[in-house]
């Protein structure tokens, strides 16, 4: 597969917390998207599913045996799950070129998570899936939600927590999926992502709450999260919403292109850089050194046959660099999001005015 990024499909990484609906979720927008004569790319990363309800094109399951895994290592139910991840995650190269194969014809890829969701969002296999897919395509993340149990206020705010901490650990443009509205409405939750004092209103209304002080709090913290995400309320049983739902993605799409992408590539480059330099550094300091007598026989063992920075001093100074590259990127990311709130909070008012 070629290193150069591509413009479709977008992939889509639905996640969710069990029972939220993710599979049901998926589901319908297969059929949905099938019904438009725009049939996605479908890939279950679930071992441990019974059954897939979607006509999925690769499956975790053909290459990875959940119940084996874990006889064979001595897991429990969610090791077994790690672990499969972790065995697929060494395969992945061949997913990517499947994909590759079908970009011509597919413009969305969706990929069904397992219901345990840490398993894909705190492994590394996890980071590793998302970031592959994310250096070539497109990537969204999909956070289902489900409605129905997110509207005691408390409930809300944790599934809310968790979403920050999904963006926080994989920087993709963020979608969240409010499932399940042919039972509950998501209007109370809008207007509490909206309307702070809305929120405050349900929290001192909800007498069962013991912890309704940190809740206020926190939804004070996540004004500005709120604010660089879209939201859409579905119903995966009736199909209502999924039209809304691929307006967020063509605009998450853009997001990735316009925002995203550029700040990738430029803290690569950076980290790049950041080496190459070291390196120059090191190698002029050694060059002195040896020129003024001392050390010599190292540097030509060092160098003589074309080796670098091979030594441990010089893997220790590539792990600090790698530690700053993650605190640039830190930075980069709020400095990113402030950016975002900026351009929403003008766009808003360019609307109002
Ligand atoms: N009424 C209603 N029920 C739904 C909707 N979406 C999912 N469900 C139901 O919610 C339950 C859980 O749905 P799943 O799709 O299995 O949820 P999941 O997130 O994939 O579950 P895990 O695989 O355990 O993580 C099932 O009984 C679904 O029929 C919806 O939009 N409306």
């Amino acid at each position: 597969m070629s290193t150069e990024k591509k413009e479709k499909p977008v992939c889509l990484l639905v996640l969710g917390m069990a029972g939220s609906g993710k599979t049901t979720f998926v589901q319908r927008l297969t059929s949905h998207l099938t019904a438009k004569g725009k049939a996605p790319y479908v890939i279950n990363l679930d071992p441990a599913c019974r059954e897939v309800p979607y006509p999925a094109n690769i499956d975790i399951r053909d290459t990875v045996n959940y119940k084996e895994v874990m006889k064979q290592y001595t897991l429990g139910p969610n090791g077994g799950i790690v672990t499969s991840l972790n065995l697929f995650a060494t395969k992945f190269d061949q997913v990517m070129k499947l994909l590759d194969k079908r970009s011509a014809t597919t413009d969305i890829a969706i990929f069904d998570t397992p219901g345990q969701i840490e398993v894909f969002t705190w492994s590394a296999s996890g980071s590793i899936i998302a970031e592959t897919l994310a250096a070539f395509y497109p990537t969204l993340v999909v956070y289902v939600m489900d409605t129905v149990r997110s509207v005691s206020p408390v409930t809300f705010m944790s599934n809310m927590l968790y979403a920050v901490s999904i963006l926080y650990k994989l920087k993709l443009p963020f979608i969240i999926v409010l499932n399940k509205i042919d039972i509950v409405s998501h209007q109370h939750a809008l207007e509490w992502m909206q309307d702070y004092t809305a929120f405050d209103a349900a929290l001192n209304a909800d007498e069962t709450s013991y912890n309704v002080n940190l809740a206020r709090s926190m939804s004070l913290v996540l004004d500005e999260f709120y604010e660089t995400i879209r939201t859409v309320g579905v119903s995966s049983a009736t199909g209502e919403g999924f039209d809304d739902f691929l307006a967020a993605v063509t605009l998450a799409e853009t997001e990735y292109k316009e925002d995203y992408r550029p700040e990738h590539e430029r803290l690569l480059k950076l980290q790049a850089e950041g080496k190459s330099k070291e390196r120059e550094k090191k190698n002029t300091a050694m060059f002195t050194k040896d020129y003024q007598g001392e050390g010599s026989e190292i540097f030509l063992r060092n160098h003589a046959v074309g080796g670098d920075s091979s030594d441990d001093e010089g893997e220790e100074r590539e792990a600090e660099l790698d530690d700053e590259y993650d605190v640039q990127k830190h930075q980069s990311f709020r400095q990113f999001l402030e950016e975002q709130k900026k351009k929403q909070l003008s766009k808003s008012n360019n609307a109002s005015s």
